[in-house]
């Protein structure tokens, strides 16, 4: 559990910054539920916060968190039964907050790339179902409080969420990291220009002004759609783009060549199989690879010298794998990832491993790395799931973002 005392939490306390507040100052207990409609699933984060005076941002005092899969957009053509999956997480809500706070907690559901690719009429009825749902409850419901996020938020907010957790949102002497977001449907950059030279190279599509704790920051962010790693799979099949083939069996040099399945996902059947094994491997599946990545990211120079935090499926493959601990995450290179794509791509036609797309996701991920976003092979990545105790994800952010709105807005 987290130490509400513990140094690395909290902003008024010795070691960030001097302290202003006493001893003597009575917290505050606040509360703010943020919901993650991911591709691949349906989380709830639920933050207790402390005011300890109004001079200073709240202080996160503890995270419960809980999911369901699968996402919303699962649920396409049930959204009746989609909003349900989100009822079982609210009433955890209920379970932990005191009654007492209720009303002054807001509730606010974000949706990322899974309900982007929906067409907008299937997707508003996925979020009017939750938006009732919210309506009913004996929680605050903000002014949009169901909504599709758009990806540049989706990256700022991770971003500050990494910094904050890592204490560079307020220390005197800032050392931002950069962070990675590898989500199902799509994926993110974001870190902090140093260089004149990056923010006049940058579109300024990718350069956004954006403020928190009385501090303004001009973020570099990009967000790619259908750059997600389930998305990227259907793009390495060629099933992504077009009329989605339900009849088709859609192959790749990256599966097993015995490999015959079904995979289900944005609520279409897709059959997809391996090749010949004369076909099959590492080789032949980068360059599969390549032909959906190449020339289609942008390459920041200044991120080949910075540090970056990569989460969501950049940790998940590295434990699948063993590359990294399941628990406290570790710190590799892009290499890394290639040497291990290329073993367990050059065993898929021996080993049965029960999980088909390893060689093709970590083939993906070393290509996105390298010719996507031109990372070197000798780049450092802190590979992290939660950083103490708090979950990597845009959601933190998106609370400080909500509670600073609410503050601000006019009655
Ligand atoms: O709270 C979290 N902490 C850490 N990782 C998370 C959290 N929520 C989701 N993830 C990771 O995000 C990935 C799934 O992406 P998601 O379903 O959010 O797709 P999307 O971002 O493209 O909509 C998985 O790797 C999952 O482990
Ligand atoms: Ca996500």
């Amino acid at each position: 559990e987290v130490d509400v005392f513990s140094p690395q939490y909290g902003i008024g306390n010795e070691e960030l910054l001097p302290s202003r507040s006493t001893s003597l100052n009575i917290s505050n207990i606040f509360y703010g539920i943020m919901f993650d409609a991911g591709s691949t699933g349906t989380r709830i984060h639920i933050y207790t916060f402390m005011q300890k005076s109004s001079a200073e941002p709240p202080h996160l005092d503890n995270e419960i968190f809980e999911s369901v899969k699968p996402g919303l957009s699962a649920y396409v053509d049930q959204p009746e039964q989609g909003a349900e999956t989100v009822r079982g997480l609210l009433d955890m809500a209920k379970q932990t907050i005191p009654s007492t706070h209720w009303s002054s907690t807001p509730v606010v559901l974000k949706a990322t790339a899974g309900l982007r690719l929906l067409p907008e009429q299937k997707a508003q009825a996925l979020l009017s179902e939750v938006q009732e749902l919210f309506e009913e409850s004996p929680f605050l419901v903000p002014d949009e409080c169901v909504s599709i996020m758009n990806g540049t938020y989706e990256g700022i907010l991770a971003w500050v969420t990494i910094n904050f957790l890592t204490g560079q949102l307020y220390d005197q002497n800032q050392r931002t990291v950069g962070i990675l977001d590898l989500g199902g449907a799509s994926t993110q950059i974001t870190f902090l220009p140093q260089a004149e030279s990056t923010l006049k190279a940058a579109s300024e599509k990718y350069i956004s002004p954006f403020e928190m704790f009385n501090r303004s920051y001009k973020l570099y962010t990009h967000s790619y759609l259908g750059f997600g790693l389930k998305a990227a799979r259907l793009a390495i099949l060629g099933a992504l783009g077009g009329k989605a083939d339900e009849s088709r069996m859609y192959r790749s040099s990256c599966l097993p060549p015995s490999l015959k399945a079904e995979w289900k996902f944005g609520g279409i059947n897709y059959k997809y199989g391996g090749m010949a094994e004369e076909v099959t491997g590492f080789q032949s599946c980068y360059a599969e690879v390549l032909k959906v990545i190449r020339e289609k990211l942008d390459q920041p120079a200044e991120i080949r010298s910075r540090t970056f935090y990569a989460f969501s499926y950049y940790y998940d493959r590295a434990v699948d794998t063993g590359m990294i601990d399941g628990d406290q995450g570790g710190i590799i290179l892009v290499k890394d990832f290639e040497m291990k794509a290329n073993k367990v791509c050059e065993a898929l036609t021996e080993t049965n491993t029960g999980s088909p797309f390893l060689c093709m996701d970590l083939t993906y991920i070393t290509a996105l790395l390298k010719e996507g976003f031109g990372f070197y092979d000798h780049t450092e990545l802190q590979l992290k799931k939660k950083v103490n105790n708090i979950e990597t994800s845009w959601t933190l952010g998106a609370a400080f973002h909500l509670i600073q709105s609410l503050r601000t807005a006019p009655e």
